[in-house]
């Protein structure tokens, strides 16, 4: 593709050199440039793609795109713009053929239940005939091959080509999960949504946004990007659910369990299989539990019928969906007691999701098994513990990707949390697999046991290295039904 036709909906910008040249691909990693390609430098918050530009032309770049005064190799395209990092959007869906005018995309975003809603919605439009892709944390999806997920939301050219690759197999719809990192690094820059979902807004990611303030007006920058054409579903009972859609230009349709709202959902009974659920006035039993699938459910209803299908036939396709994977998994145990694997790794999700157990236990104890991850937020850590320890009768505390911290030391800040009468149902032990042996051994008939944090992760990150460990195969083989 000419470098003129990729760069046509950049301005201002300044060409300095031949723009009629033939691109073979862009690419912001100068790492992975081939020849022919447009190296895009980018500002990041560790290094400055700038630096890179003379390793970019050494594998072969035809062009670079800037924003900076810099040196560039003769016979080298050199287009300079004012901000690389909003540029690199629109440059890779062009170059991509602009995928979203050709596939309907739907984006999710918010603290919790993003990879639950868009992986619900993928496979109900799947089960409704559809051909659909899939861009989320746990794994992205071009109808049913696998592209491994390195991000929650990829950069803008791994976006857009997976975009293009699912234009190119056919789908209509693409639902992707929309990170605060992602959209404050304009990572979805240059795309259409047809509709967005806002689920909830807790402290998370201040590690990276600093103020919980930052963190909101990134996800609202999502809604405020949407057009006239789009729908924008958020849920009214989240104190920050009507903020994000304040002055948004798309239709808005409102969920909730509890106020006035264009969608009502409500629990009419539940246990550890599934509940049946009142939606929209109607009837529907699901294999999901917990109140907050109740709203996941609700928001999927919701983007469905905004998306043009009937009432009866979603509540239909609903009932026969399975949970997503490490999204409240139980696993019964043959001695009687059972135990949940939940990829809670805020405090918000802890407390739903030990909610959610504590509603549907009959008999017996709850017990824990958590820890909190290592080079983030710290001060979710003694949060994360103290919720444990109030919604549970025993508290494992263990290690969750410590990555290049002592996990020691994360165990102890997570302690640190803890008042005399919640350390005394509280014990630690470092080692994870150690941890959930711990919580079986304890088990009686009645009791449930949730091992959060990791979800559907198979490995333990530790310094750098991810290491195989899987808390579906830790449990079963505690079980003794391996
Ligand atoms: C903090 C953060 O979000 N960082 C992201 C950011 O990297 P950065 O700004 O640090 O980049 P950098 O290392 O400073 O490099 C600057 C530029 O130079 C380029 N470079 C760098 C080195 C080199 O040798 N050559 C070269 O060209 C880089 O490609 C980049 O364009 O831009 C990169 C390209 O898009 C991302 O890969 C990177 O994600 C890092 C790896 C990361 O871990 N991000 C996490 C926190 C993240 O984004 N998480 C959210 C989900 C959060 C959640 O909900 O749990 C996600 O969407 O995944
Ligand atoms: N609507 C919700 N409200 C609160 N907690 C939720 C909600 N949905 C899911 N959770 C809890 O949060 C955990 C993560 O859910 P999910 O993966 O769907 O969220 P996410 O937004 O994709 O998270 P992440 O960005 O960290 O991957 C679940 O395991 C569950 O404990």
């Amino acid at each position: 593709m000419k470098l003129s036709t990729i760069i046509g909906n950049l301005q201002p910008k300044v060409i300095t050199g031949d723009a009629e040249i033939d691109i073979t691909g862009v690419n912001i990693d100068s790492r992975q440039v081939k020849p022919g390609n447009l190296f895009i430098a980018v500002k990041g918050t560790v290094s400055n793609g700038h630096q890179y530009i003379a390793k970019a032309v050494e594998l072969g770049a035809a062009a670079v795109l800037v924003c900076e005064d810099v040196e560039v190799p003769q016979g080298i395209t050199v287009v300079r713009v004012d901000d690389t990092e909003d540029a690199t959007g629109k440059v890779a869906t062009a170059f991509y053929g602009n995928p979203t005018e050709h596939i309907r995309l739907i984006g999710v975003t918010g603290t919790n239940g993003k990879t639950t809603i868009a992986t619900v919605l993928y496979n109900m439009f799947r089960a409704m005939g559809h051909k659909c892709g899939l861009i989320s944390t746990v794994c992205n999806y071009i109808e049913d091959r696998e592209v491994p997920a390195s991000h929650t939301t990829p950069d803008p050219v791994t976006l857009n080509r997976l975009l293009a690759e699912m234009v190119k197999e056919g789908c209509e719809y693409a639902f992707m999960e929309c990170s605060s990192h992602a959209i404050q690094q304009k990572r979805i820059g240059g795309l259409k949504f047809v509709g967005g979902i806002f689920t909830n807004l807790t402290r998370d990611h201040l590690d990276y946004h600093k103020t919980f303030e930052n963190y909101r007006d990134a996800k609202k920058a999502f809604f405020d990007g949407l057009d006239k054409s789009a729908f924008a579903i958020t849920n009214a009972d989240d104190k920050n659910g009507m903020i994000m859609v304040q002055n948004c230009a798309a239709k808005v349709l409102t969920y909730s369990t509890r106020t006035a709202a264009d969608l009502k959902g409500k629990i009419v009974e539940e246990s550890i299989e599934g509940m049946l659920l009142d939606i929209d006035g109607q009837e529907v039993s699901v294999r999901f539990v917990g109140r907050f699938n109740v709203y996941n459910l609700l928001a999927v209803y919701g983007a469905a019928v905004m998306l043009g299908k009937e009432k009866e036939e979603v509540l239909r396709v609903l009932s026969s969906l399975h949970p997503v994977n490490g999204r409240f998994e139980a696993i019964r145990s043959p001695k009687g007691f059972s135990a949940v694997v939940d990829y809670a790794h805020t405090p918000d999700a802890l407390v739903n999701v030990l909610q959610a157990i504590n509603d549907i236990k009959k008999q017996g104890r709850v017990i824990t098994v958590c820890g909190a991850g290592g080079n983030r937020d710290k001060g979710k850590r003694p949060i994360m513990a103290q919720e444990a320890a109030k919604n549970s009768d025993r508290v494992i505390i263990t290690s969750d990707n410590p990555r290049f911290e002592n996990p020691q030391d994360i165990i102890n800040d997570m302690l640190a949390g803890l008042d005399e009468e919640m350390m005394q149902k509280t014990i630690s032990i470092t080692d994870r697999r150690e941890a959930i042996r711990a919580a079986v051994m304890m088990a009686q008939p009645g009791d449930i046991i949730l091992v959060a944090g990791k979800g559907h992760e198979p490995y333990q990150e530790i310094e750098g290295v991810k290491h195989h460990f899987d808390d579906h195969e830790e449990i079963k083989k505690a079980f003794g039904i391996d």
